[in-house]
């Protein structure tokens, strides 16, 4: 008969017994004290979600035990070995038991969500799968290397239930660990499956996953706030009266795994090829189009590559967020996108490291990085329609033109607007953008070329290699205006803010790198002369703008559209001109199910702005847009109230440009 499993194991024994003891010694309270929450023994409150306690009876228990002694760890968004809850849980409890810990992962998309055409929770896609598959490349060879070859992944393909439950079997498992998901559909998923385990007998253990602060757990308190709904500072606060995010896990020094890869096989496991996480086309002739290789180039997928990124943004990056995290040229950021999605950086780690080199007091912008992720999560968790719906539902009745032509030049970086084509050649051939990038570009398509959001949502989406369904669809919905927080500043795709020496610009606009500095990114105000000696022939080297009309013109065009559905669904607007959302179940302290507040431009609010704006600024020195002038201070307290626009004119009569700090 097999030992039963120890999963009332109390914070001392976890922390003495544990194999990460060598490096948990300074950790010991908080991390043993996670470790007992995580195992479903507490208040559950990290375990939400799946199950759990339903998965302890006493007869699946015994059921339990009949299946086998081993740990299996599942594997999904958390593709590392450093602060890993699961794998700790695991590796603890085989050492406590003197079995042993397999890692499994499971590929099957189509239980993962949408294709990225229907429904409103899209799967991974494109670059990010490509991201995935060298990322496990790279997860297995650690694990080889450095437990021995018995560590290694054992890949199948789904459905998720019976790989799990074979797996399970063949490596006489007792006992699955898995870091939560928090995207709708994967959510769906891994309740159903963690039941479904359950049922069979398998022990279910699900930890924390890849956020600071579990969705659920933030409630705006809007009788404290005086601002609006839904943005960053109320969330602040909210996550501020929560437990501290727990530190983090130090990476296993030793794992008990099988003594010889001679398991994986045993276990079904199969060539990482075999999962066909790409599908590759193929040419007329058969060749495969390789577009994944050569993106891949310019990034290491490793584990200890996101390890490295973290400390060199940390020695001098983060030093320098606040003046220069605006380029182009990403000098000043961190770029561990990619590495936090698909798990391969903690969140929680990152904090810790980012405290220790003083936090929030050398860039204070940089300290709420973090917490702007968990805020869309936050809204994902509550609209969990928002890849596709409006946040604010009136905007659905909002006009868009339909271009294909325009949509097409957009997405290839062909619209004769050297900005907008460097950034989105940049997405297409590595698969990253930095952020003011992605700005420009998103406003180019909504604002200027009134283009819907979705559309630019779902080719990020595909082509980002950290596309995350929930951050990339609140900036989307932010961009489109229907999000929870309207952008209030203007993005020029002419601007030279991002890239003064337009460095970035013949980067990957190559064709343009003869032409001066000064028309770099207007190439249609270069004389005649000078595009020739630059060997240039616009609309034949490089292409006309798509649209020449001008650009305040055609963002007009755009804010009308939006002033006509906010004219025809009047009960949406308060008295002030803010448009009004229902905020969700769960959401607030004690508002749920009411109208609340959120932002609006002003050119929305004044009613007597159906009006052409006033000129566009280009300058740096524009404006701070929404940072100075929204309400950020607590009510009563430090800051000022939203109404209070220090720096921005009556309803609509200023514009500004997008600062180049914003966001
Ligand atoms: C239209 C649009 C779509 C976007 N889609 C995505 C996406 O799919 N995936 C994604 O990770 N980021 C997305 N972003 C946010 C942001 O641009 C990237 O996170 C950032 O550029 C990544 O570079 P970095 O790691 O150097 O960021 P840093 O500036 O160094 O920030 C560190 C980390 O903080 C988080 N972060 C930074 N900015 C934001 C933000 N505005 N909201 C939430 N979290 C943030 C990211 O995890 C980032 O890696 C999008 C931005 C825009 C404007």
């Amino acid at each position: 008969m097999l030992k039963p499993l120890l999963w009332s194991v109390t914070p001392s024994r976890t922390a003495s017994l544990s194999p990460c003891s060598s490096g948990l010694v300074q950790l010991v309270g908080s991390a043993a004290r996670r470790l007992h929450r995580l195992s479903g023994r507490d208040t559950g409150r990290a375990m939400s979600g799946p199950p759990v306690k339903k998965a302890r009876s006493s007869e699946q228990s015994q059921a339990g035990q009949d299946l086998g002694r081993n740990q299996l760890v599942w594997l999904r968004q958390d593709l590392r070995l450093h602060d890993h809850p699961a794998l700790c849980a695991a590796a603890s409890a085989a050492q406590e038991s003197s079995s042993t810990v397999h890692l499994v992962f499971v590929f099957s998309p189509e239980e993962d969500g949408d294709d990225l055409q229907e429904g409103t929770s899209w799967r991974p896609a494109g670059a990010s799968l490509a991201w995935l598959q060298a990322s496990l490349a790279s997860l297995n060879t650690d694990l080889r290397q450095k437990f021995g070859p018995g560590a290694g992944l054992i890949l199948r393909r789904g459905p998720y239930q019976e790989a799990l439950q074979e797996v399970a079997a063949r490596c006489d498992a007792s006992c699955l660990h898995y870091s939560r998901r928090y995207e709708p559909a994967m959510q769906a998923t891994d309740e159903r499956v963690h039941a479904a385990l359950a049922q069979h007998g398998l022990s279910v253990m699900g930890h924390q996953g890849h956020l600071l602060h579990e969705p659920e757990g933030a409630k705006i308190d809007m009788s404290n706030w005086k601002g609006h709904f839904g943005t960053l500072m109320p969330f602040l606060i909210a996550c501020e009266k929560l437990e501290k995010p727990a530190g983090p896990l130090p990476t296993p020094t030793s794992l008990p795994v099988p003594a010889s890869d001679e398991a994986i096989s045993r276990c079904g496991g199969v060539p990482l090829e075999d999962l066909h996480i790409l599908n590759l086309p193929r040419r007329a002739d058969g060749s495969i189009v390789d577009w994944a290789g050569p993106m891949l180039d310019s990034w290491d997928c490793s584990e200890s590559a996101a390890l490295h990124l973290l400390e060199a943004f940390v020695s001098t990056g983060l030093q320098q967020y606040e003046s220069k995290r605006g380029y182009a040229d990403a000098r000043s950021v961190s770029r561990v996108s990619p590495y936090l999605r698909w798990g391969q950086l903690s969140p929680r780690h990152m904090h810790r490291r980012v405290a220790q080199a003083g936090g929030k007091q050398v860039s204070k912008t940089f300290w709420r990085r973090l917490t702007w992720r968990d805020l869309s999560y936050w809204q994902l968790h509550h609209w969990p329609d928002m890849v596709r719906k409006p946040i604010r539902s009136h905007y659905a009745d909002q006009r868009w033109r339909e271009d294909p032509a325009a949509l097409k030049a957009w997405q290839r970086g062909q619209t004769g607007f050297p900005l907008v084509d460097a950034g989105m050649r940049q997405l297409y051939q590595t698969g990253w953008m930095q952020q003011n990038v992605r700005m420009v570009v998103a406003a180019f398509l909504t604002e200027y070329l009134s283009i819907h959001w979705i559309h630019g949502c779902r080719w990020f989406h595909d082509k980002l290699v950290d596309a995350d369904l929930a951050i990339n669809s609140m900036m989307w919905q932010n961009a489109g205006k229907s999000g929870l927080d309207q952008w209030n500043f203007t993005v020029l795709p002419t601007s030279s803010t991002q890239d003064p020496g337009g460095a970035y610009v013949i980067t990957w606009v190559t064709e343009l790198k003869q032409l001066p500095k000064k028309y770099l990114h207007k190439p249609w105000e270069a004389p005649p002369d000078v595009l020739e000696t630059a060997g240039i022939k616009l609309g034949h080297t490089y292409p006309h703008r798509i649209e020449t009309e001008k650009l305040e013109v055609l963002r007009h065009q755009n804010e009308e559209w939006i002033r006509d559905v906010r004219r025809s669904h009047p009960e949406w607007s308060d008295k002030g001109g803010y448009d009004l959302i229902l905020t969700p179940k769960g959401s607030t302290v004690r508002h749920d199910g009411q109208k609340m507040r959120v932002f609006a431009k002003p050119v929305f609010r004044d009613p007597e702005s159906d009006h052409p704006v006033a000129p566009i600024s280009t300058g740096r020195g524009g404006g701070r847009g929404r940072g100075r002038s929204r309400g950020r201070g607590r009510s009563g307290g430090r800051g000022r109230s939203a109404g209070n626009n220090r720096g921005r004119g009556r309803g609509g009569r200023v514009q500004t440009t997008l600062p180049f700090t914003a966001q």
